[in-house]
């Protein structure tokens, strides 16, 4: 099921790790088509991920193909999907220095060009929310 996707989401999260983007088997990506997604899965290391490995999930959450358990921070994927319907794939990383603004709760300042031309300004940080807990979608 979603033979191509799935393809297209393990390429995606190793990229993730070949551009240093995560560690071990930190960070997830995901995608969808229609009204399903598929993400990587749990606690697997990148360098033993296979297309094979992806799983497939409903928006609310069911499981559809896959023999693996879907990413913890599957929940906050499919909150953002069932809110953006617009919203094609969902990448989440442990860039590092996106992350040390996180861990201090400060946006990131538009001090590039690059962040300026993608943002058109700070990136903000969002608020906490537990690994897998709904994500608060706050209005952009
Ligand atoms: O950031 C976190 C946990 O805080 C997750 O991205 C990370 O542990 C990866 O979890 P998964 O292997 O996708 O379940």
């Amino acid at each position: 099921m979603l033979e191509s996707l799935k393809v297209d989401v393990c390429e995606g999260n190793l990229a993730l790790a070949r551009e240093g983007l995560v560690a071990w088997t930190g960070g997830n990506l995901s995608a969808r088509e229609g009204d399903y997604i598929v993400i990587k899965p749990s606690g697997l290391r990148y360098c033993e991920m296979t297309p094979d490995d992806m799983v497939v999930l409903t928006l609310d959450g069911r499981i559809v193909d896959g023999h693996r358990g879907p990413s913890s921070d599957t929940q906050s994927h499919l909150t953002i999907y069932r809110g953006r319907p617009d919203i094609r794939s969902v990448v989440h990383t442990h860039s590092r220095y996106a992350t040390a603004f996180a861990a201090v709760g400060r946006p990131i300042p538009c001090c590039l060009t690059a962040i300026a031309d993608e943002f058109g300004g700070p990136v903000p940080c969002g608020g906490y929310a537990p690994i897998g807990g709904e994500a608060k979608l706050s209005p952009s």
